[in-house]
């Protein structure tokens, strides 16, 4: 019988930086061949455009998930692509699946553990990526501190960055380039209280891990093997040398357990964005060329007068020859051009937010860009 393909998980709030550290997998990981599925929240598919600049020949294939529901009911694409992977299992190292950033990876735990998926798959570990100045900054936490967003949107924003963490075997701190060593333990030691389930703590700078600590771990293969056995310590993990955690006498591996292996409790969740409907996502669109600048001031504005947590798309930018591509997490916008893409007829911004008034929005962009949106 041919070896189970292993399966990461890759999960993480809104804008963590799940895409960013997958591009870099792909880019570090030379020597497997991988088949990544993409699911996001909203109508339009960035992060699979951004990860298809990675594709490799036959090495490296992208699915697009539609509309951020891998592997719930609804969901009707996820068992024919991994039934499409599995036909093809001799031409596939592992899967990588990047879930939405409302999403819980539970679902595609689930799945994969089935009947019909068992045999050919083996969950090799769920990440969890993390916003580590988000998190430093008290704005993930139960109690969030000043975030500027109404209590609400701040309640469900802690309770799924919870829900996270619990399901995670991995915690990636991200986003860690200007923290100092001091910050980096005040992050662990905060993810080690809001979750101590996690079974280790990972920092990426720039979203760039050592795929030696990310891929080929078989966490749930000694779970599922090895019944009550307890994981060996952290020392012994590959590669560790390599890139050492802030504090790794906090995180010696098995100071989460005493309990032998871990165990995720797993239950068909309700996807969360229905589980708790104020998360909404819409496309706004603009037919005429824009100003870099005024369109980039207007989205700082906007994210800071309307409950948007998330905005991505591609913008068509007066005389640029190129697409410009928008990210904004919270009231962070950054922009980036897109060379050798060709240029955009129309500019595409999908914003997910809670609750977010979208008339509002259009007459926002409308006021602070001078032109049309709709
Ligand atoms: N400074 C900094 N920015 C980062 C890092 N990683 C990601 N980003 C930026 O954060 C923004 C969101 O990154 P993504 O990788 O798209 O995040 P995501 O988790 O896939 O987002 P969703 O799929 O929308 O939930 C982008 O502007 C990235 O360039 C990092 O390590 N440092």
């Amino acid at each position: 019988m041919s070896p189970r393909i292993p399966v990461t998980l890759v999960t993480g709030f809104l804008g963590a930086g799940k895409t960013t550290l997958l591009a870099q997998i792909l880019e570090q990981t030379r020597q497997l061949r991988l088949a990544v599925l993409v699911n996001e929240f909203g109508e339009v598919s960035i992060d699979g455009a951004l990860l298809r600049e990675h594709e490799r020949g036959e090495a490296v294939e992208i699915h697009d998930l539609a509309q951020g529901l891998v592997a719930y009911g609804e969901d009707s694409e996820f068992l024919p692509i991994l039934r499409e992977i599995r036909a093809r299992r001799q031409l596939i190292d592992h899967v990588l699946i990047e879930t939405s950033g409302l999403a819980l990876p539970t679902a595609a735990m689930e799945r994969l553990q089935s009947e019909e998926l068992a045999a050919d798959f083996v969950l090799d570990a769920v990440l969890a990526v993390v916003d580590t100045p988000l998190l430093l900054a008290g704005q993930l936490d139960p109690a969030p501190v000043a975030s500027g967003l109404d209590p609400e949107t701040d309640a469900s924003v802690a309770e799924l960055f919870a829900l996270q963490l619990e399901n995670a075997d991995i915690v990636v701190l991200n986003k860690i380039n200007d923290l100092s060593e001091d910050e980096l333990l005040a992050a662990e030691a905060r993810v080690r209280r809001l979750a101590p389930g996690v079974r280790f703590i990972e920092l990426a700078y720039g979203a760039r891990l050592d795929t030696r600590l990310t891929l080929g771990l078989r966490l749930h293969e000694a779970a599922a093997e090895a019944q009550g056995h307890h994981y060996g310590p952290i020392q012994n993990m590959p590669g560790l040398g390599l890139r050492p955690l802030a504090n790794q006498h906090l995180l010696d591996g098995h100071s989460h357990s005493g309990l032998g292996a871990h165990r995720h409790g797993l239950q068909t969740h309700k996807h969360f964005h229905e589980h708790d409907p104020g998360w909404q996502s819409f496309m706004v669109r603009c037919q005429t060329p824009l100003q870099q600048v005024s369109l980039l001031d207007a989205l700082r504005q906007l994210a800071r007068s309307e409950p948007i947590l998330r905005i991505k798309g591609f913008a068509a930018i007066a005389d640029a020859d190129a697409p410009l591509l928008v990210q904004g997490v919270r009231s962070r916008i950054e922009a980036v051009w897109q060379p050798g893409k060709s240029s955009l007829a129309d500019t595409r911004i999908v914003v997910i937010g809670y609750h977010p008034n979208r008339a509002r929005t259009l007459a926002h962009l409308q006021e602070l860009t001078g032109h049309d949106w709709h």
